[in-house]
């Protein structure tokens, strides 16, 4: 059997980020940048007022009180060059540009207001309450350099430097197949035999978690050949497949039947619980990369978190990095099979973690319960209450 970080290093190898593309600036939020975005200008561009109040030279209110003729108002988006004469002041709103002559801002609340003329009742000295230009970023600067992920304050920076575009790795587009004659489409009655399908919808929700882009290609029956026609057909729409079932030791195996010979593909054992049965490879001309991972519906989920997730984060451009864990003391004996890495479906709890009493592969309802997975080695078969353990967040 292949151990997890095997056939995780054999798939990171295999994936690639996706190619570069000019995006409109909305919709480069969970994307990566591909460039160095520089800012074309000097922010602020100008020098300009930090409050509403008066713009007035220091020199003239240093003895207060004193009473100033104001000679008008300088508006946010004033585009003149208003001047304020020696022994005058002139009303000045938070953002717009200081008028020539005047050295500081007195705030408004220091005055009595007044619009023919105001009487200054605290003194400041100059430069106060001015935004000076320059002050966050120089024209030339780097403001978000090339691999850098876009959250919400990098859009805001992106149009703060007048950017309506960016070149980012676009999201992944994933296409998710599940495969079983006995699926049922949710909203659809049961018949015999049947079970209604979950795992297209988990899946697809994790990539759109995860940052890609998803959708489902419906069900396909347990026929390697409707299953390759499906994969084909979407293969050119793609970044990455995702299938869910048809890869273990069964009669009815499509995923395994249809890419099991190609030479760039591999079908194995890896030593894992739950999860074992996984099968990866590329296909198409694009060399698409396939995650065959199994049916049962924590199995596909587990592998998800552990394999397909770190693929997402570098075909995004981003470090794959282990997979974030933190330590945690369970509250209840643990117990896994000797030679296969287990991922116990735990609710974790400050620094204490206790595992759901249901671990079936088969058992989704306790995954759903689950805001962790406890991890134990291949080699410990048994934990006692009370050990630190390696706890994966969910
Ligand atoms: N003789 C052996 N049998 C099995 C082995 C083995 O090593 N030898 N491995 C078991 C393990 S472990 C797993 S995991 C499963 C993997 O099986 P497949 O990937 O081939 O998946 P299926 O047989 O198609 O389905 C398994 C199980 O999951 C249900 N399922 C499948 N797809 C969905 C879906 N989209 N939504 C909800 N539920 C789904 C399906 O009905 C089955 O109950 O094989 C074991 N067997
Ligand atoms: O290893 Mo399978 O994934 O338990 O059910």
């Amino acid at each position: 059997m292949r151990s997890v970080d095997e056939h995780l290093a054999d798939i990171l190898l295999a994936v690639r980020p996706t190619a570069p593309r000019e995006t409109g600036l909305q919709e480069t939020l969970g994307t990566v940048l591909a460039e160095d975005v520089t800012s074309p200008v000097a922010l602020p561009p100008f020098a300009n007022s930090a409050m509403d109040g008066y713009a007035v030279r220091a020199c003239d209110v240093a003895e207060v009180p004193v009473t100033l003729p104001v000679t008008g108002d300088v508006a946010a988006g004033e585009g003149g060059r208003p001047v304020v004469a020696p022994g005058t002041a002139m009303r000045i709103m938070t953002g717009a540009p200081m008028p020539e002559g005047a050295d500081t801002v007195i705030p408004v609340e220091w005055t009595d207001g007044g619009r023919e003329q105001a009487r200054f009742e605290r003194s400041a000295p100059a430069g106060n309450a001015i935004r000076l230009a320059g002050e966050d970023v120089l024209a030339g600067d780097v403001v978000l350099p090339e691999g850098t992920l876009i959250g919400p304050a990098q859009l805001g920076i992106l149009a703060g430097v007048g950017r309506a575009h960016a070149l980012v790795r676009p999201r992944p587009r994933v296409v998710v197949i599940s495969t079983g004659s006995e699926l049922a489409e949710p909203g659809t009655p049961l018949g015999p035999g049947q079970i209604w399908e979950s795992n297209s919808y988990a899946l697809a929700a994790a990539v759109r978690e995860a940052g890609g882009g998803a959708y489902r290609a419906g069900i396909t029956a347990d026929d390697a050949t409707g299953f390759l026609d499906q994969l084909n057909a979407h293969l050119p729409e793609v970044d990455a497949v995702i299938t869910s079932g048809g890869v273990s030791m069964g009669a009815y195996e499509p995923v395994k039947e249809a890419l099991g010979d190609l030479d760039t593909f591999r079908f194995e054992k890896v030593a894992m619980q739950p999860g074992m049965p996984q099968g990866f490879g590329v296909a198409g001309e694009g060399r698409i990369p396939v995650f065959a991972l199994p049916g049962n519906p924590v199995s596909s989920f587990v592998s998800f978190v552990l394999f397909v997730g770190p693929a997402l984060r570098k075909m995004r451009g981003l470090e794959p990095g282990p997979v974030p864990a933190v330590r945690a003391v369970t509250l209840a004996p643990l117990r896994s099979p000797q030679g296969k890495r287990s991922y116990l479906r735990a609710v974790l709890t400050g620094g204490s973690v206790t595992p759901v009493t249901r671990q079936g592969s088969h058992q989704l309802a306790a995954l759903a319960t689950a805001n962790a997975l406890i991890v134990v080695d291949e080699d410990v078969t048994a934990v006692p209450e009370g050990t630190e353990v390696e706890v994966i967040p969910l």
